[in-house]
């Protein structure tokens, strides 16, 4: 049985700080398109990679990459709060097989989402959605990060097992191309900051609204011209999705952190699910990319993409 892939960008600011009504629609159009793509394929189980900001995991303990047998959303950025609808079985399974395989996964009962994870659902299925699913967390933002090549292995581990099942499977890979907006770091970061990024979980509303106040007036800035950010890069975010449109995923193992990072700036490293979701994809064969998008949206901060592909039979 085939399985079916769609990665896309995630922007916090959609819906908040939107970019001029052509761009806008041409983006709802496209989300429109891969949710068609989603519904023919009508998978009976899809599986999540995404990021995570400071929502759910911290430097309390912070996993390379982390399977979720349990989950549930934070609800940050108008995102649903509440339990994901996680298929346990198949999520401990997968631990199992990505563990027999030599990769040291780490595996949560309750790992905590935020929009990295829970907004490309939302817009796939929609708000309160109940579509069987295991996430993924794939660190893309507590630095320091691991060579690409291990969350390719990481990808193609969960690939071959899914693979043995025989269902129509789902990939979706979750997170943004060049983009650069205000998340912190702890190489920079005030004692106040360290203290949330190592426990920051349920934060007061304040903070919370706090922390979204940075970001809304940051995309505001970038959209006004503010070049103290770092630039959206689309010649960049073209050679990412030119190496999985050309099912060259193993090239994806020379891109070092610094090159990542000195071309898309520091949330480039979210491209790491794309990766995952890519490599997993690739075990079965051949794949067909069947559709993308890409705009540079500074109202974002991002380059946003979208791509669907599916096995070849
Ligand atoms: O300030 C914070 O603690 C958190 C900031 C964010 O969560 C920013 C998120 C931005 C994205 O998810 C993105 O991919 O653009
Ligand atoms: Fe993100």
């Amino acid at each position: 049985m085939p399985l079916a892939l769609c990665t896309l960008s995630h922007s916090p600011l959609y819906g908040i700080n939107d970019p001029d009504p052509s761009v806008l629609n041409a983006v709802d159009a496209a989300f429109d398109r891969v949710r068609t793509f989603v519904e023919d394929f009508d998978p009976e189980l899809t599986i999540v990679f995404g990021p995570d900001h400071y929502n759910g995991v911290f430097y309390d303990m912070m996993p390379a990459f982390c399977i979720g047998s349990g989950a549930r959303a934070v609800g940050d950025w108008g995102t649903e709060p509440g339990p994901l609808p996680v298929d346990r079985t198949a999520a401990r399974r997968l631990v199992s097989a990505v563990l027999d395989d030599g990769i040291d996964v780490a595996q949560s009962e309750e790992l905590h989402v935020d929009h990295g994870i829970a907004q490309p659902l939302e817009f796939l299925f929609g708000k309160r959605y109940s579509n069987p699913l295991v996430p993924v967390f794939v660190n893309a933002v507590g630095l320091p990060l691991g060579p690409m090549q291990r969350i390719r292995l990481l990808g193609e581990s969960i690939g071959r097992e899914i693979e043995s099942w025989n269902k129509r499977v789902l990939i979706v890979g979750s997170g943004g191309l060049s983009h650069d907006p205000p998340v912190p770091r702890l190489d920079e970061a005030t004692p106040e900051v360290l203290a949330r990024l190592i426990d920051g979980r349920n934060p007061s509303p304040e903070l919370r609204a706090e922390r979204q106040r940075r970001v809304i007036e940051a995309g505001k800035a970038h959209a006004a011209g503010d070049t103290s950010f770092q630039q959206i890069n689309p010649d960049f975010d073209a050679r990412i999705m030119n190496t999985f449109a050309d099912s060259a995923v193993s090239e994806t193992d020379s891109w070092t952190t610094d090159w990542m990072e000195k071309n898309g700036g520091h949330s480039a490293h979210e491209i790491r699910s794309w990766v995952a979701a890519f490599a997993a994809l690739s075990t079965g064969g051949s794949y067909t990319v069947t559709n993308r998008w890409y705009w540079p949206v500074q109202e974002w901060m991002t380059g946003f993409g979208m791509m669907t592909a599916i096995q070849e039979a």
